[in-house]
């Protein structure tokens, strides 16, 4: 399996060095030069396959055996063994129709744990086999920086950099990243939003020259590797919720959404053959995605603080490697549109366009009211807690729900990160000792403004420390 730029500049490369580029050289992101389609015979066998064999077995169609068997399995196994589940990622039954799959229940209390934890061996694995730096930078609304920085801290041969938005994230979000000791971490908290904080990082990954000289890597879900561990979990999903009484159902997906990552991993399972009927795209307040889809404009709009931070994004960065394959996998019309994004702040589908943008998605947004009235709702009507994220993925799943299908909503967070949302629901939670404890700790950070200069000074001579 070679690997190409949505916007067809790069040469194609293969696993390894397409993690190691991250955002392709030419700007655009890395996309599989082919997807595997899985027949439904060989589906049927994986039912049986546990969490990290199921693993395996997907990403033995695209590591190209770069990395022999005994290691993958061997990075695979540390990576979840951290989880507090044995299923790694449970799934509720809430009634006949709702499914909630539980993503939290990793070092962090967030789904990002499921990827991260692995990039995280997977970068060390490499830094020692090819004898590389590995210089991670990244930004985050709050969960990805603090699930990265869990599955490097004190890892030798890496070093982690992560921006995020100052007093944008929640306090537990904040400590978790901040409280880490390590001398292989620095946190910045950058005078802005994520979108800033994102849009710093990928015009440092755009120079090229800087990019090199710093051995710079991406953890966030413009690293392929990111996409490919999330479509795990919707195989797994799909193969272990109780079928036997579901046979003739269609089967939906409702994903909380920001920078449309983990529901590209579902529209890459999607591809790869798993028979999901509808992708539901969940937003906040923050609806770009929500318009997108119901009116064909995507066109970022004013930045809007939510109680489902981690979701307030306007920028979506993957929403580039859906256009891909929505232009049939057309580099140059990729290339236009970005262009067009670019010079008029907006791209706009109508006609059959807008039609073939909604056959593949639906998409709602919570409002705020919204996100509280559906966490009282859940713990008033099935004693189940939702953090606010999940509640906009159940918002959307109620507004979209038809007759006879069935929808796992994928849970992308413990409440327990997001108390802020829950204490206005006048809820008292009990805190995991995991995060209790975080509150005792001191904090290191560097506060800084939205300044691209500046944040090259930090990171210059924090890596001048190597
Ligand atoms: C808890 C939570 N839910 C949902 C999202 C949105 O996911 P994505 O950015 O992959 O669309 C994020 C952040 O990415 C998150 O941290
Ligand atoms: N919500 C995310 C934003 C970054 O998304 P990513 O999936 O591209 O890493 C976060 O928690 O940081």
């Amino acid at each position: 399996m070679k690997y190409i730029s949505t916007r067809g500049q790069v040469e194609p490369k293969g696993f390894i060095d397409t993690v190691l580029m991250g955002l392709a050289d030419d700007g655009g992101l890395m996309v599989p030069e082919h997807i595997p389609v899985i027949a439904p015979e060989t589906l049927n066998e994986w039912k049986s396959l546990s969490y990290v064999d199921l693993f395996l077995t997907i990403f033995s169609y695209y590591t190209n055996d770069e990395i022999p068997a005994d290691d993958l399995r061997d990075l695979a196994t540390r990576s979840y063994a951290n989880f507090r589940h044995p299923e790694v990622t449970p799934i509720t039954k809430i009634d006949d129709s709702l499914y909630i799959m539980e993503l939290f229940h990793g070092p962090t209390f967030a789904f990002k744990d499921v990827a991260l934890q692995f990039m995280g061996e997977f970068y060390s694995y490499v830094s020692k086999k090819q004898n590389e730096i590995i210089h991670i930078l990244g930004a985050t609304s709050g969960d990805t920086g603090a699930a990265a920085i869990q599955g490097v801290r004190g890892k030798e041969g890496i070093k982690i950099c992560i921006l995020h938005p100052h007093e944008k994230v929640s306090r537990v979000q904040e400590l978790q990243m901040t409280t880490v000791d390590d001398q292989n971490v620095l946190n910045l908290s950058v005078k802005g939003n994520f979108d800033d904080c994102q849009k710093i990082i990928k015009e440092l990954f755009g120079d090229l020259a800087f990019k090199k000289e710093y051995h710079l890597r991406a953890i966030n879900s413009i690293n392929f590797l990111r996409i490919l561990a999330q479509t795990v979990y919707y195989f797994y999903a799909y193969l272990h919720i109780d079928q036997g009484q579901h046979q003739l159902k269609k089967i939906n997906f409702s994903v909380p959404s920001g920078n449309f990552g983990n529901i590209f991993s579902g529209f890459l399972a999607q591809k790869m053959g798993l028979p999901i009927n509808k992708l539901i795209i969940a937003t906040n307040e923050n609806n770009i995605l929500e318009r997108f889809v119901q009116t064909g404009e995507y066109k970022p709009g004013d930045f809007r603080s939510t109680y489902s931070p981690s979701m307030d994004i306007q920028v979506a960065s993957n929403f580039e490697r859906y256009l891909y394959y929505f232009v049939g996998e057309d580099a140059a019309k990729v290339s236009e549109y970005m262009n067009i994004l670019k010079s008029e702040g907006q791209i706009v589908m109508t006609g059959d366009d807008l039609a073939k943008v909604q056959s593949d998605f639906a998409a709602y947004g919570a409002s705020n009211q919204e996100c509280l009235d559906m966490i009282l709702k859940y713990k008033g009507d099935h004693d189940y807690l939702l953090d606010p994220h999940t509640a906009c993925g159940i918002t959307a799943y109620e507004k979209y729900q038809g007759d006879d299908e069935i929808c796992i909503t994928l849970a992308t967070a413990h409440p327990a990160k997001f108390d802020e949302a829950i204490i206005l629901c006048e809820i008292e939670q009990e805190f995991p000792e995991e995060i209790k404890e975080l509150f005792a700790k001191p904090q290191y950070q560097e506060v800084v403004e939205h300044d691209t200069a500046e944040i090259v000074r930090q990171l210059e001579s924090f890596y001048a420390l190597d």
